[in-house]
């Protein structure tokens, strides 16, 4: 809470209603705020020119106007006021319209307290924002504006316009609660885009919790997202928590959210409208608090139009979009990531650094690499494990072609010995992964307790082998 700081933080309340107005500034003033209000827009542009305020609650239908109309001109000012619109219930449009404009969030009307009290409390949070110039948060000075968020884009190579283009478009969203919708072909880097919002975010103290939505069996994916108490279900032998429960106070990332079974799409909508989640067995429920982003390389206007994707969910996931393009789009970036790339897998691996000769990264730039930075990782990971001497060479060969396979079969012979070393390791370790995820119900947790590894490190092996669990693609049986 803001009266724990220097000064405390100063809040403007506009609303018509004068029950409900002093009723908003009761609840401020005793949570420690300084609250000022105002009747109608006129009084409220009065104040607003006569001084700096933290926050500005404002109804949406005023007297002389929208709250809306308040709300673009702050922006068109420049201003750093954080803005929390509140709508009537059932009113999307206005709530999204609202997200679109700027607005920090939004509050339906008729407004629960603690909601209130939450949603004003997670504005106010960071105390540096309050100091900060609008200047500071324009996409240029991304970087500047939390060391971990500066960090996390960092790590987001390219300096083509496109790249650049993301940088500043996460710089300019992280901060509020809009939902984003980051769409891009597979292995583009979306994962790391929703990372850095996160970190750029006020929430970058919290939590950031990444769902594969496609990886989820469909019985379990209630209690999965929203948990479930005690013996609520078959072999349930402890309260778990869901998703929204874990990502409390941060980000929750939905991956591959296209893949979505439509059920689980209704409950997740009406857990973004109402912004309570019911964990399975119990009788209470929990306020959500989290920042969504999610993910697709689907086109989910098309999914929509063959309705095998809510239109009304779409809607409310895609505030606000960030487009990561393709590697050809960018190819001007691939010096840099394959430098970026190679410094990352040395580090992870322990190996030196080894050089890359232009002739190599020519012949990257010539090579169709349809999935993306992920597939250059995985063609620099098998040219690392297989280097000798000082200069890369890269084997163009798909790292998840088939024909290994069949060339090490009578493999369990005792005088075999393969060809490709790496090729029948990784076909070995691939097999044993696919196996224990299967036999874990594609829970990567478990399957890395299973193997004594860490998540961490079997989310690395997950990717690194390219191995798609169900979801990923409906006629893929090999995970
Ligand atoms: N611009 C980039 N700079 C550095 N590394 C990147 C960049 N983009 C992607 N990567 C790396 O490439 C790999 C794939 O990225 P990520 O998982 O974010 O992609 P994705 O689009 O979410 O993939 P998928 O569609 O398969 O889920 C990761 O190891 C990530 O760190």
């Amino acid at each position: 809470m803001s009266a724990a700081t220097a000064s405390p933080a100063q809040v403007l309340v506009v609303d018509d209603e004068p029950d409900l107005r002093t009723l908003y500034e009761l609840t401020l003033l005793r949570e420690g705020y300084r609250v000022e209000s105002a009747a109608d827009l006129a009084r409220a542009r009065e104040l607003l020119q006569a001084r700096r305020f933290d926050v500005v609650i404002s109804d949406m239908r005023l007297p002389d106007g929208l709250g809306l109309e308040l709300l673009h001109g702050l922006a068109a000012q420049q201003r750093a006021e954080r803005c929390i619109v509140m709508t009537a219930y059932g009113s999307t449009e206005n709530a999204v319209e609202a997200l679109k404009a700027g607005a920090f969030d939004y509050l339906t009307k008729p407004v629960d307290l603690k909601q209130f009290r939450a949603v004003v409390a997670s504005a106010i949070q960071d105390p540096a924002a309050r100091s900060r110039s609008p200047a500071a948060l324009r996409p240029q000075a991304a970087t500047s504006a939390s060391p971990s968020g500066g960090q996390s884009l960092q790590r987001m190579v390219g300096q083509s316009t496109p790249m650049q283009q993301v940088r500043e478009r996460i710089a300019k969203v992280a901060r509020g609660m809009a939902p984003v919708l980051v769409r891009g072909e597979s292995g583009t880097g979306k994962e790391l885009v929703a990372r850095a919002i996160h970190d750029c975010s006020h929430r970058a103290e919290g939590p950031f919790v990444a769902v594969n939505c496609g990886a989820i069996p469909e019985t379990l994916l209630e209690a999965e997202f929203f948990g479930a108490r005690k013996g609520s279900y078959t072999g349930s032998t402890h309260d778990r928590e869901g998703y929204f429960q874990a990502a409390r106070g941060g980000t929750l990332f939905l991956d591959e959210i296209g893949d979505l079974p439509l059920a689980m799409q209704s409950k997740l909508l009406r857990a973004i409208q109402e912004r309570r989640v019911r964990p399975i067995g119990s009788t209470q429920e929990d306020t959500v608090d989290v920042r969504i982003v999610s993910a697709t390389h689907k086109d989910l206007v098309a999914e929509v139009q063959a309705n095998r994707f809510r239109q009304d969910l779409f809607y409310r996931l895609n505030v606000i979009e960030i487009l990561v393009p393709p590697l050809r789009e960018r190819r001007e970036d691939l010096p840099e990531l394959c430098e970026a790339l190679l410094a990352r897998i040395a580090q992870e691996t322990g190996m030196a650094v080894p050089r890359l000769s232009e002739s190599v990264v020519r012949q990257l730039a010539a090579h169709p690499l349809p999935g993306n930075v992920r597939e250059l990782e995985n063609l620099l990971h098998r040219a690392v494990a297989l280097n000798e001497g000082d200069t890369l060479q890269v084997d163009f060969a798909p790292t998840t072609d088939p024909a290994p396979l069949a060339a090490i079969e009578g493999d369990r012979a005792p005088d075999f010995i393969p060809d490709d070393l790496q090729a029948w390791l990784d076909e070995r370790e691939r097999e044993i992964l696919v196996r224990t995820l299967r036999e874990c119900g594609y829970n990567r947790t478990a399957a890395a307790q299973r193997l004594r590894m860490s998540l961490r490190q079997i989310r690395y092996r997950i990717d690194r082998l390219a191995i798609s669990l169900p979801g990923d693609d409906p006629n893929d049986e090999r995970a």
